[in-house]
């Protein structure tokens, strides 16, 4: 049985959904923080907890002793936030993920499968970034993943843990049936905010900053789709499993693009025209994060299947399912 932490999030439950699919047996972990109950199926077995409670952690080791993976998604995720809010990232990211690593040595169970970012990386020495680029993250956010990825690499001498880091680039889309996708209260990733302005829940998006060393002066991001995540996860898992190695892979679509260009990806497939407003850049906000995820297709034959168009489509798919009902009841800004 997996375990997964985070699981009624937006990877995890994509994940849980995938991981279904594939007959596998689940046991969902989750605070509901930022989650949604109703994007866990009924059937699977779910536990609301929180993985600052030992107890909590310890009753779901004690009720599932078939557990043999953690695939671990529950942590604070927003760049901007962590800047502004530090502590709140080093208790949840760092402090909480240190308890889940000591219960699983405690229970042994041996694999996790762990979100990390390129986050982790900081600015770019050079592109697309490989797994050997050198580490410096720029934001609180990526030091507490940094810091998780150390942990788990001396727990592995000292006590057998075997793990994945799997360093998502940034993840988007959503699921093919429209029944999940990406929905945080509140919002603050590019695409879903983009989306609002074209269905009516906002009136503009913001571009943080347009004097980037890019193109067109703005941010340059890689966006890889959540079901090409919830695949290289299943797969990062088999190998643990199978060849008993540490992995520590980077996950995402080779090609970036701009601000700019995803504003105007969403007119072309939603048929909306975008109203968007240039202010400050945010904090922490690297100009340029791209990736190379030729390692990942040789150690755990991954390659994502989906394109930014595709990645749009979808997500505009669940935005219309989830919010169309609303359409024209703008959001407070
Ligand atoms: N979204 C991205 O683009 C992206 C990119 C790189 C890495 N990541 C990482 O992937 C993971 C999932 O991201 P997401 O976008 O799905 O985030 P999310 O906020 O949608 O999901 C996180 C889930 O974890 C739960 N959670 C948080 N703290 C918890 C705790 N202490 N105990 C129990 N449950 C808790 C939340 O309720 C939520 O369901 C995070 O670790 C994030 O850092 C995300
Ligand atoms: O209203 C907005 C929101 C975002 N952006 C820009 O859009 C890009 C993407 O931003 P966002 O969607 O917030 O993602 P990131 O800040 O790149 O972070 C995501 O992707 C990272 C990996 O790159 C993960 O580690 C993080 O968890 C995840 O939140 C960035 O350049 C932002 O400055 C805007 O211009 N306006």
């Amino acid at each position: 049985m997996i375990a997964v932490i985070g699981g009624a999030g937006y990877i995890g439950s994509h994940t849980v959904k995938y991981l279904i699919e594939q007959e596998e047996q689940v046991v969902v972990f989750d605070k509901l923080s930022t989650g949604h109950r109703e994007f866990v199926p009924l059937n699977i077995p779910f536990i609301e907890g929180d993985l600052g409670n030992q107890d909590n952690l310890d009753n779901l080791f004690k009720s599932y002793p078939e557990i043999h993976t953690v695939i671990h998604f529950a942590a604070f995720a927003n760049v901007g936030e962590s800047v502004n809010h530090p502590a709140k990232y080093y208790q949840n990211n760092v402090v909480n993920t240190i308890r889940l690593l000591d219960t699983m040595i405690k229970y042994k169970v041996k694999n996790i499968v762990f979100s990390s970012t390129c986050a982790t990386y900081g600015e770019p020495l050079f592109l697309p970034l490989t797994e050997d680029h050198p580490q410096n993250p720029i934001n609180p956010y990526g030091k507490t993943k940094l810091m998780i990825e150390q942990t788990m690499e001396d727990y592995s001498v000292a006590y057998g843990l075997k793990y994945a880091a799997l360093r998502y680039f940034n993840a988007a889309g959503a699921s093919e049936d429209a029944t999940i996708g990406e929905w945080h209260e509140p919002e603050t990733h590019l695409i879903p905010l983009v989306l609002d302005v074209a269905i009516g829940r906002r009136e503009y998006i913001s571009v943080y900053g347009s004097d980037f060393d890019t193109p067109d002066g703005t941010c340059i991001r890689d966006y890889i789709h959540v079901i090409d995540l919830a695949d290289a996860h299943y797969k990062a898992m088999n190998y643990l499993i199978e060849v008993n190695q540490n992995l520590k892979l980077n996950l995402g679509n080779g090609e970036g693009f701009t601000v700019l260009e995803i504003i105007h990806e969403v007119e072309k497939v939603t048929g909306k025209s975008i109203e968007k407003k240039i202010v400050d850049r945010r904090a922490g906000d690297p100009a340029r994060l791209i990736g190379s995820s030729r390692k990942a297709e040789e150690l755990i034959g991954w390659t994502p299947q989906y394109k930014l168009e595709q990645i749009i489509e979808t997500a505009w798919g669940w935005h219309k399912e989830q919010f169309g009902k609303i359409i024209n009841v703008p959001l407070s800004q």
